[in-house]
């Protein structure tokens, strides 16, 4: 029965890891992926802050710093005989910040630069000079220098009677910035586009898409922007998918106040599917190979509880001899094998007098007790089982009747000599024997016939004796 209630046990077990293994799974995976998505949004976004701040930033808090400084305005409110002291200054910034500095002065009508060049100040030479004096903004950014581009800060500069004196810079080479568009690119797919207010690529990571010459691109130039209604291209292009050149992408757009500014990062939606599913699949295989595990570790359980239930099945509760069934399969197979064999009846005298006196339980344990000792005298080679009640059985495969007659005898006496003590008393037993024998193949119920026949012999000769029956044909 409890064998029973622990197979369904299992069984419940098995069920209830395998149902809870697949919510877990279902839960992971939706999670996984909702994780995953976001993780890679963010990323998305931390390159383009990163650049944010060191690339453009950092110049533009540098040169507002270097703008307030008394010693810069000095400087530029003076006559020409200052120059030296300009050009020395710019030097000295450009040691120390790594970054290339210039002084528009409106005096002076004069631009200077910390590479040492001074450029006459007109309309001709320097144009974007006087349309940045016209415009209201006090700061902008610009791309200049043609040859060796530039992303140029610019700044204007007043007294304190607010005359305004001229503008002063900051560049940074392009080239650092391709640098680490390609590093970026590289490591996250993404590539990166600057506009200003008109729409113009300022900077890109698309070097196609670069300002050639002095003629800026402009967003409307681009295939994908022209595929947009009149209405998407007027409003934020935030994560909107676009189709560029057949291949899905995500946009995202963050807007840079200080300049004015748009930046556009475009993900190609396949490399983040594939770092998406790449995560998602890890996940995945290592949760199926918790379950599998789990499944292994309940089968094998199953398994040999399965086979400790047959052992079960073949075994006599109370002797722990072989069962009835158990020794009818032997036998069998000892017919199947044409081996010869010796079978012997093994039955108490006067067992139901020892139940009667002491008590059930007194007769078990002179059973067992019996059981015990047959089976410590018995050779390795037969096989000893309980046929029912207070009888045994022994199979002697490839021995002869006289052998099995004379090893039989030996028990008896060993029987009869044994004490076997329940509690406070001690009791003496006596057996009797019925052997049969057999050379060829025959049904046991054959066999067993002469045995008992023997056995009868036995038990009317009086008990504690040895007795043989030979099969007639024999
Ligand atoms: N304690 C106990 N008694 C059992 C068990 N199986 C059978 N018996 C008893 O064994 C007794 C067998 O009695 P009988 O068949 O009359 O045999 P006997 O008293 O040994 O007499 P003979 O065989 O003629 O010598 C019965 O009283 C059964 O109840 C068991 O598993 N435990």
């Amino acid at each position: 029965m409890n064998i029973f209630r622990t197979l369904h046990r299992s069984i419940l077990m098995l069920f209830a890891v395998v149902v809870i293994s697949i919510v877990t799974l279902v839960h992971f995976s939706v999670s996984k992926i909702v994780a995953e998505q976001s993780r890679a949004q963010q990323r998305s976004y931390s390159p383009a802050l990163k650049l944010i701040v060191e690339q453009l930033m950092q110049p533009l808090h540098i040169s507002e710093t270097l703008a307030e400084a008394q010693e810069l305005k000095n400087l530029m409110s003076q006559p020409q005989g200052k120059e030296a002291e300009i050009f020395a200054m710019l030097a000295r910034l450009h040691d120390e910040f790594n970054l290339n500095f210039f002084i528009a002065s409106e005096i002076n009508r004069m631009q200077y630069n910390s590479q040492g060049r001074k450029i006459e100040l007109s309309e001709e030479k320097v144009n974007w000079y006087f349309r940045y004096k016209e415009q209201p903004e006090n700061a902008m950014a610009d791309i200049g220098q043609w040859q060796n581009p530039q992303f140029y800060i610019d700044l204007k500069i007043y007294d304190q009677n607010n005359n305004f004196l001229g503008v002063f810079g900051v560049g940074k080479s392009l080239v650092g910035f391709t640098e680490v568009f390609n590093q970026y690119k590289e490591e996250y797919g993404y590539d990166f586009i600057f506009v200003d207010q008109n729409k113009d690529i300022t900077l890109t990571s698309d070097v196609e898409l670069l300002v050639k010459g002095t003629t800026f691109k402009n967003l409307a130039d681009l295939p994908w922007f022209q595929s947009l209604s009149e209405e998407q291209q007027a409003s934020s292009l935030n994560n909107l998918l676009l189709d560029i050149d057949g291949q899905a992408a995500l946009i995202a757009e963050l807007n840079i106040q200080p300049f004015d500014w748009t930046l556009y990062i475009i993900t190609p939606l396949e490399s983040r599917q594939t770092e998406i599913s790449r995560g998602f699949i890890i996940s995945v295989v290592t949760l199926l190979g918790v379950i599998f595990g789990l499944f292994l570790l309940i089968y094998n359980l199953l398994y040999y509880f399965k086979k400790d239930m047959q052992k079960i099945k073949q075994i006599d509760i109370l002797t722990e001899l072989s069962n009835r069934s158990n020794m009818t399969l032997k036998f069998e197979e000892l017919m199947y094998e044409k081996q010869s064999v010796s079978l012997v009846l093994i039955d108490l005298d006067n067992f139901k007098p020892i139940n009667e006196t002491h008590g059930r339980k007194a007769g078990d344990i002179v059973l067992r007790q019996i059981a015990q000792m047959l089976q410590r005298e018995v050779r390795s080679t037969d096989f000893l089982g309980r046929w029912g009640g207070e009888e045994f059985i022994l199979l002697m495969p490839d021995t002869g009747p006289h052998e099995a007659v004379e090893i039989c005898q030996g028990l008896c006496k060993k029987l009869s000599s044994m004490t076997i003590t329940t509690g406070s008393t001690s009791i003496q037993m006596t057996a009797s024997f019925g052997v049969s024998f057999t050379a060829v193949s025959r049904t046991m119920s054959e066999v067993i016939a002469a045995a008992d026949d023997a056995l009868f012999t036995a038990k009317r000769d009086g008990r504690n004796v040895v007795r043989m029956q030979l099969i007639k044909s024999d």
